[in-house]
């Protein structure tokens, strides 16, 4: 599909259901005694990915006509063995968060994913599992596919994070959750902490103390009742920073976003924006499902480049991809350090930018840990492709969003991955004006 030139861009849209919380969503609605209910849930490849898991392991989950989502939990400890491999598809959380689930349970799984997620990396949850008791038959490089075989009763473990990430720090709670005794993860730069509001909102008892330098110590005991829960999914951050940068970006744009989740630990690609000299107003600041929620009113703006602290990385880790396209219409030179976990994403974040943004005619220097971006200071890109989006959906709307303000237009190889975590892209881009 070919992306092009767009004029002014217009109307108000509202983007899908928060992929990580509608995650945690089933997976601990499938833990709880009784019926929950989840409205706003995310109907993304990913998401359908964790709800057929948490099926094949005995919860009941149904859809009703009205687009809500009932959840049969099995209760703590209860998950079934599964009869088949479990497939993650394209999904790294549902795979390393279902880890950390069936960790303190009495069964054998077997993960097993598409091309892209077989290529990523599963010690960091599998070594600090093991600690607990799980066992693990791995593919070459600790890799899917791969069979574990959980412990129960699982050991409680006290662990630091040798990474940022929310992924590593989920699966051990989740373990936690059936393991007798306190469970406890050392957090040294905070990433975000929809695990935590939700155990809490579904009756666990877990703590967190945030120590002066921002290291936080989260506790749960063990051996939890979860009851169940009525969530409403606010919309995806993720998500949104897409139409916002086109916003931005599109000269005599006015676009508003409603309903986008502005948890603190999501938000930084807004505070990243504004610095770059972006219009983004957040009008009827409320909470949704223990969340904090705005609509936001986004107006085209002259950008300026930036050089991000990369301590905040961890809150726009998915959101680099766009940025860099932000960063290529800037005026000036960005530079982005600090990010090598953009290399284990879908793809290697990282080479796939660099070698997309230079097929459309922007100059870059590509870091091991970083990106430099050369800005062309609003003037539009060459433009160009097809864009290798090895199998990552950033990545194919990341280059979309390039097209709409390209002069030849951004031929991108493969929309499909975009079904994984915004189904509704390309329909957006259509309310809002930008496809001819
Ligand atoms: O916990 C989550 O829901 C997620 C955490 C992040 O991954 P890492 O924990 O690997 O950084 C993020 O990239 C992913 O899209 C969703
Ligand atoms: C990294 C992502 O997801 P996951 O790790 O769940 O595949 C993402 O959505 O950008």
């Amino acid at each position: 599909m070919t992306f092009t030139a767009a004029p002014a861009l217009s109307g108000s849209v509202a983007v899908p259901g928060d992929k990580s919380i509608s995650h945690r969503s089933l997976m601990l609605s499938a833990l709880a005694v009784g019926e929950s209910r989840v409205e706003g849930l995310l109907e993304g490849e990913d998401v359908l990915a964790t709800a057929a898991a948490m099926r094949a392991m005995g919860a009941d989950i149904e859809r009703d006509a009205d687009g809500i989502w009932h959840i049969h939990g099995v209760g703590v400890g209860g998950l079934l063995q599964p009869e088949t491999a479990l497939d993650m598809g394209n999904s790294g959380t549902s795979t390393r968060l279902l880890m950390g689930l069936l960790a303190s349970h009495d069964l054998t799984a077997t993960f097993t994913g598409d091309a892209s997620l077989s290529k990523r990396p599963m010690a960091r949850v599998t070594e600090p599992l093991a600690r607990m008791g799980a066992s693990f038959t791995t593919s070459p490089g600790d890799r899917l596919p791969l069979t574990m075989r959980g412990a129960c009763p699982a050991v409680p473990l006290d662990y630091r994070l040798p990474v940022a990430s929310a992924q590593v720090k989920s699966a051990i709670l989740l373990a936690g959750l059936n393991t007798p005794g306190i469970t406890r993860v050392v957090e040294p730069i905070p990433t975000r902490d929809h695990s935590e509001r939700m155990l809490r909102g579904f009756g666990a008892e877990l703590d967190v103390e945030v120590e002066a330098d921002e290291t936080r110590i989260i506790t749960l005991v063990g051996e939890a009742e979860l009851k169940p829960q009525q969530i409403v999914v606010p919309g995806d951050p993720s998500s949104a920073a897409f139409p916002m940068v086109a916003a931005l970006l599109v000269p005599g744009s006015q676009v508003t976003i409603a309903n986008v989740g502005l948890n603190k630990t999501r938000a930084g690609l807004i505070d990243l924006l504004r610095e770059m000299g972006g219009s983004i107003e957040v009008i009827n600041p409320r909470e949704v499902g223990g969340e904090p929620v705005g609509d936001l009113a986004v107006t085209a703006s002259a950008l300026k480049g930036v050089e991000p602290d990369p301590a905040r990385a961890p809150s726009m880790i998915d959101e680099y991809p766009v940025a860099f396209i932000a960063a290529a219409l800037a005026q000036g030179r960005s530079v982005f350090r600090g990010l090598e976990e953009l290399r284990v994403k879908e793809s290697d974040r990282i080479a796939t930018m660099a070698a997309g943004l230079r097929a459309i005619g922007v100059t870059v220097e590509e870091l091991e840990d970083g990106i430099i971006i050369e800005g062309s200071g609003g003037a539009p890109l060459a433009g160009g492709g097809p864009i290798a989006t090895k199998l990552d959906h950033r990545i194919a709307m990341s280059f979309a969003v390039a097209g709409l303000v390209s002069r030849d237009g951004v031929m991108i190889d493969d929309m499909a991955p975009v079904a994984t975590s915004f189904p509704t892209f390309v329909p957006l881009l259509r309310t809002l004006g930008a496809l001819a």
